[in-house]
């Protein structure tokens, strides 16, 4: 049973940092339950103000809807007394809405709505996929702006308005005149969130198009310095952030950018790098090299944000 209305979910997100943890896999890519457990404890032991399980850098795009929704029960009982547990639900228009039961059974606060898979598809198919959803459960909803799921300013509001459940946009596209124009027509009815990829790497000039929040993939392994970051973001103080783009951020995508996937794989990468394991990625996405973690964790070392009590990368 969830504890938050959507209207104060939507109160809770909008300002504080927000994660989406990693999926803990075993030597087989199958669920490793302990690990994931003690991945949520650690997360919701800082100052994150929402955990999406389950989401793109959980690749909820690699589990059953059975995997899901255990994965989400599991981080509801280990985070969710402290900090609101999002799911996610995508795929066919039957399927999100299974998900989304399955989500808000499972004690979830809230749903991120990813793209449905594969077809092409344009504003009234958009409308009916979301009104689905939003009809079929009363915790709060937010669609994933990104791919095939292009919503217009107009699709956002006829959704804001027949559902008080629909509380958010997050954005993976980027496209500045289409941010402006969902904020200008939507203002505060919704709470926006940037969610592309490194979200801290666009976040102080997304936060003038109104995104108060992102969700931040580097909380996973550095969730102190992901944490610093949007403070700095949130005070506009523009010679903080700059000085963390350079010292960790930056270097960081170099690393990211050496194979395609590697956004999701990196936060895997990172989690051995800090001595806090969770296994490896599922196909199609493929694991960092040890060189890439290496190096990975000689960057962490030499931005000196490795987390308090991380232990020692188990390479040196
Ligand atoms: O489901 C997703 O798209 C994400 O996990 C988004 C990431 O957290 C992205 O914003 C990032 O890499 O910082």
């Amino acid at each position: 049973m969830a504890q938050y209305t959507p209207q104060e979910l939507a109160a809770k997100l909008k300002d504080g940092l927000l994660s989406f943890p990693v999926t803990a896999f075993d030597a087989n890519l199958e669920i490793d339950e302990a690990a994931y457990r003690r991945h949520l404890e650690w997360q919701a032991s800082f100052d994150v103000a929402g955990l999406f399980a389950a989401g793109g850098t959980g690749e909820g795009f690699s589990l059953i809807p059975e995997e899901s929704a255990r994965v989400v029960r599991m981080a509801v009982e280990e985070a969710g007394s402290r900090v609101p547990v999002l799911a996610s639900a995508g795929g066919s228009t039957a399927q999100a809405v299974q998900n989304a039961k399955d989500a808000e059974a499972a004690g979830a606060e809230g749903l991120l709505l990813l793209p449905p898979y594969l077809t092409e598809c344009d504003q009234a198919g958009l409308l009916a996929h979301v009104s689905a959803v939003c009809a079929a459960t009363s915790i709060g909803v937010i669609v994933y702006n990104r791919a095939n799921a292009i919503y217009s300013a107009d699709t956002v509001a006829r959704l804001a308005e027949r559902h008080p459940n629909f509380i958010g946009f997050k954005d993976a596209l980027g496209d500045i005149e289409h941010l402006t124009k969902v904020y200008a027509k939507n203002g505060d009815r919704l709470f926006y969130l940037g969610g592309l990829p490194t979200a801290e790497t666009f976040a102080l000039p997304l936060l003038q198009l109104g995104m108060s929040t992102y969700s931040s993939a580097m909380y996973n392994f550095v969730p102190e310095f992901a944490l610093e970051f949007y403070a700095d973001v949130r005070r506009q103080d523009r010679a903080g952030v700059t000085e963390k783009l350079n010292r960790f951020v930056l270097p960081y995508l170099e690393i990211r950018d050496r194979v395609k996937g590697y956004g999701v794989s990196i936060v895997k990468g990172g989690l051995k790098a800090i001595g806090r394991d969770a296994g490896g990625v599922r196909p199609p996405l493929q694991d960092l090299t040890e060189q890439d973690v290496a190096d990975l964790s000689a960057l962490i070392d030499a931005a000196g944000i490795r987390p308090a009590d991380a232990a020692l990368p188990a390479h040196v």
